[in-house]
């Protein structure tokens, strides 16, 4: 204990990352994710393997019996219709009714008119937390399309710091962006979390992943979005870091990222988690 104390000392981040990490173990929140078809699989693969349980209900028939039965609810836009987008709707305002907090993943929200309006729309419902990509950020912040590379990224992370600040002011969200630094504001205050590794943009949905791991980190801490949603990211992306380590390209690191995440230790979270304040 003694050289936990030490470690904190070093480390604060590392130590609430593995308090996040080890909770979601033992308390398993149900997370209901109305995603991507993309990104089923990865998602509920992701939140398995840390601990949480995950459903993708996205039914609107279904929300008002199941909603209630959720820890936190994440609505992913990526391959979005207008008869999914009531759903999302739906799900986001029996979570707000409730007092459960909702993530909002605006995948390739610069595709179009139609995507631009429906997350502006959802952002209205008040998410916790929107996290999206330094090009989805800017859009969003913008309210404009057409700088749009689909779901990958034009800009890096480091682009989207001021939209992401504008857009937590007026949102009042927390604001996340991914990329080789993720970062996270609240519209004052900006942590960088340098954790993950490049391959990990190769793996179709490790977006989409990370901001479900996000709901559910925010599930067991409601209050303290900010905090969840850095620890977040830095616990997958140590866990690509660590998979990295046994994988030959993309399709390995899925799997090994998956089995690393499952096996993360609390000595490794203390010392390897790097999270720092930015200015
Ligand atoms: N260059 C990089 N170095 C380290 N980690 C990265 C890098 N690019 C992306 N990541 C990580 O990959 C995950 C997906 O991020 P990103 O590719 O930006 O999302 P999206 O798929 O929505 O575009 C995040 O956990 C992020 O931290
Ligand atoms: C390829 C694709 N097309 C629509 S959604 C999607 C998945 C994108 O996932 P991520 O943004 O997490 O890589
Ligand atoms: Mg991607």
């Amino acid at each position: 204990m003694a050289d936990q104390g030490h470690q904190e000392h070093i480390n604060p981040w590392g130590s609430k990352s593995w308090t996040y990490l080890s909770s979601l173990r033992q308390q398993s929140p149900l997370i209901q994710c109305i995603t991507n078809l993309v990104s089923m699989d990865l998602m509920a693969n992701t939140l398995l393997a840390a601990g949480a349980s995950p459903a993708m209900v996205h039914s609107i028939l279904e929300i008002p019996d199941f909603t209630p039965h959720t820890q936190a609810v994440l609505v992913n836009v990526g391959t979005l219709t207008s008869d999914w987008l009531p759903a999302m709707k739906a799900a986001a305002g029996v979570a707000n009714r409730l007092g459960k907090p909702w993530v909002l993943d605006p995948a390739a929200v610069g595709a179009s008119g139609f995507r631009l309006k429906a997350c502006l729309e959802l952002i209205e419902l008040k998410p916790s937390v929107i996290r999206g990509n330094g090009s989805e950020i800017i859009s969003l912040s913008m309210a404009s399309i057409g700088s749009t590379k689909g779901a990958d990224s034009l800009h890096e992370s480091s682009d989207a710091v001021d939209a992401a600040k504008s857009l937590a002011k007026s949102s009042g969200c927390i604001v996340a962006i991914s990329g080789s630094v993720d970062f996270v504001t609240d519209g004052e205050r900006v942590v960088g979390v340098r954790n993950g590794v490049p391959m990990m943009q190769k793996i179709t949905a490790s977006g989409c992943a990370v901001t479900a791991l996000i709901a559910a980190f925010v599930a067991l801490d409601p209050t303290n979005a900010f905090e969840a949603t850095a620890a977040a990211f830095s616990v997958f992306g140590l866990a690509g870091e660590i998979g990295m380590g046994m994988a030959n390209g993309p399709a390995s690191l899925r799997m090994h990222l998956i089995d690393s995440l499952h096996g993360l230790d609390q000595d490794t979270v203390l010392r390897r988690v790097n999270i720092t304040n930015f200015s």
